[in-house]
């Protein structure tokens, strides 16, 4: 890097348009869209599309809803020619879209360029030469009026050679390459010299198409330049003003978004932003940022993952997994608080039709995305994912001391492997941790008897792998397993929840239990189809682990109740 780059790179100057009205637009209704991908996105590629993998993206552009495809350069090879021609007489064109060509303005290229579209029911023949001073200095090595003729002169032979095929419908368009770097006045001056040639009407509008061909200011100065434009054409009521932004600043779905609030009608870009260099502006973006403010945007995104897998296909290229809307990453939330507000919003989200889901700006749903991916655990997350998660896959409902309690339990472990877990992770890590916990106490069988108004347990158990069988008496189940058991066990909370449904439902019993003396309590979970076994299990489960965390002494005093009672029966 330089340490003076002034001395090497100069600022873009700004319009100084000072009555500029487009801040204050609103974007009410999608732009036309034009899709690039089978001509930009197809030229930027390392190894340009074959007929199947044309034809695959032109069908899936198609199906999406794009009604104006630029479909080939079809005087710079073969395959392109060739594939002009097969949509043409395969009629594999819908009589809804209008596909489009580009081409040089250089009278062999335009000439080649209207015999592959011979029998075309419509379409669009786009025409360009560059205008930017240091083009016209360096690669064309001609003046302002040389420039300027370069564009009449194809304007004409595209008029001519159109008259002379009227079975079809011709749109023309002529973009200034590098308008981004083409001085104001010129550049209208260029289009109005094209508009006096191709002579539009309201009813037969032509498109003057107006590229960042290389993006080199903020989004701000080309929506100057745009509002300047729309100000300065002529018969701009014959004029389907349209822009091309490519995505070098990385700022191209926000130059696309002002340069519509600056007058543009429509817009050239690609499906994920595929294209030359950084690529094109991508119409997916930009037509889900509609989407997201209430505006349908015309395109079909309902299972955006079949279209992201095809275009991967197609262009032989990965999508980011941060790409807006797409990314297989976009809809994951790690952090824990994200994680709490998303789980907070998605059971808020049942009582209203607004969606309103804290961190997600759509539903992944309305994308045929799933909410599966929508949180996961590594070692940035909270007790609310843990929670979601194991709800969600597993209709695990936990109170939440437990909640907090488990979560401990995986960040331990996330912090040790550095790894992510999965839910299925996670309930391995809650069953060995709550469920299976069976030393020193394991749950054998039981029987209730009733005694008077009190209930009574027979409770065999294992204790240290001596089956032993313990009685106790109390006001209901649980509280006679715990007289049985002989420990100074407290119960601060229970709750019990169905697992599942039908014949395959079990019951789920949390008890938070603490002993007599010990500062610390814990949950214990048992799980089975008879609630009750459950409960006992849970009771079971809570011993365990208050034992297995006491210190020897605290063990031996904690067991002194019991293990004189197993002297006595013994
Ligand atoms: C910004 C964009 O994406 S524009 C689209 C770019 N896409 C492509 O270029 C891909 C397809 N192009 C090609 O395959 C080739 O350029 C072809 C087949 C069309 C033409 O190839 P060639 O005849 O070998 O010419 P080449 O591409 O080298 O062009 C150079 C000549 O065309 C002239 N030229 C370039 N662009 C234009 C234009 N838009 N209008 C008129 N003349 C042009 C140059 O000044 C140069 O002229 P010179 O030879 O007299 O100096
Ligand atoms: C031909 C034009 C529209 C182009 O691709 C560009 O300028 O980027």
């Amino acid at each position: 890097m330089l340490k003076h780059p002034e001395t090497k790179y100069r600022p873009m100057p700004p319009v100084g348009l000072k009555d500029r009205t487009w801040p204050d637009q609103v974007i009410s209704k999608p732009p036309i869209w034009m899709s690039t991908d089978l001509r930009d996105g197809n030229q930027a590629l390392f190894e340009p599309m074959d007929a199947q993998r044309k034809m695959r993206m032109f069908k899936t552009l198609c199906a999406i809803g794009i009604k104006q495809i630029e479909v080939a350069f079809p005087s710079a090879s073969q395959t392109d020619f060739d594939f002009v021609r097969e949509l043409i007489e395969g009629d594999h064109i819908p009589d809804d879209v209008t596909i489009e060509v580009l081409t040089q303005a250089r009278e062999d290229l335009i000439r080649r360029t209207f015999e592959s579209l011979r029998g075309a029911r419509q379409a669009i023949v786009h025409v360009y030469n560059a205008t930017a001073p240091n083009f016209r200095r360096i690669v064309f090595n001609v003046d302002e009026a040389g420039c300027t003729q370069i564009a009449v002169n194809a304007a004409r032979l595209i008029k001519q050679l159109a008259a002379e095929r009227p079975e079809t419908r011709w749109t023309f368009q002529y973009s200034p390459e590098v308008f981004s770097g083409t001085e104001l006045p010129f550049a209208a001056s260029v289009c109005n010299a094209v508009t006096a040639v191709w002579q539009p009407t309201p009813e037969n509008k032509i498109i003057f198409n107006l590229p960042a061909t290389v993006e080199m200011s903020t989004p701000n100065v080309y929506a100057d330049q745009i509002e300047w434009m729309h100000r300065h054409l002529d018969q701009r009521d014959s004029i389907l003003l349209s822009v091309h932004p490519h995505n070098d600043r990385g700022c191209a779905v926000a130059a696309a978004e002002l340069a519509v609030m600056a007058g543009a009608d429509r817009v050239e870009g690609c499906l994920f932003g595929n294209g030359e260099r950084t690529g094109n502006v991508d119409l997916v973006t930009l037509a889900l940022n509609l989407y997201t403010q209430g505006i349908h945007p015309g395109l079909d995104f309902s299972n955006i993952n079949a279209v992201a897998r095809t275009v991967e296909d197609c262009n032989q290229l990965p999508i980011h997994p941060r790409h807006p809307y797409v990314g297989d990453l976009v809809f994951t939330a790690f952090s824990g608080s994200h994680q709490d507000a998303i789980k907070k919003g998605f059971a808020a989200q049942k009582a209203t039709a607004i969606w309103e889901v804290p961190y997600l700006p759509v539903d992944p749903a309305d994308l045929g995305r799933t909410y599966d991916s929508v949180i996961r655990v590594n070692s940035q997350s909270g007790k609310g994912g843990i929670a979601y998660l194991l709800e969600s896959t597993y209709g695990l409902v936990m109170p939440r001391r437990l909640q907090v309690e488990f979560s401990g339990v995986v960040q331990r472990h996330t912090d040790a492997t550095g790894a992510e877990v999965t839910a299925q992770e996670l309930w391995a890590m809650f069953n060995a941790e709550y469920v299976q916990t069976d030393e020193p106490l394991r749950y054998v069988a039981h029987h209730l008897n009733e005694h008077g108004h009190e209930q009574g347990i027979r409770l065999e158990l294992e204790v240290d792998d001596r089956r032993v069988s313990l009685r106790g008496e109390g006001n209901g189940p649980i509280d006679a397993a715990v007289h049985a058991l002989h420990l100074p066990l407290v119960v601060h909370s229970y709750e019990e929840r169905a697992l599942g449904l039908g014949a395959n439902a079990r019951a789920v019993a949390m008890v938070e239990v603490a002993m007599e003396g010990m500062p610390v309590s814990t949950f214990g979970v048992g799980i089975d189809p008879n609630i009750v076994t459950a409960s006992i299990r849970a009771i079971l489960s809570g011993a365990n682990r208050l034992l297995q965390h006491a210190d020897q002494a605290e063990r031996e005093q904690l067991l002194k109740g019991l293990q004189a009672k197993l002297k006595a029966v013994a």
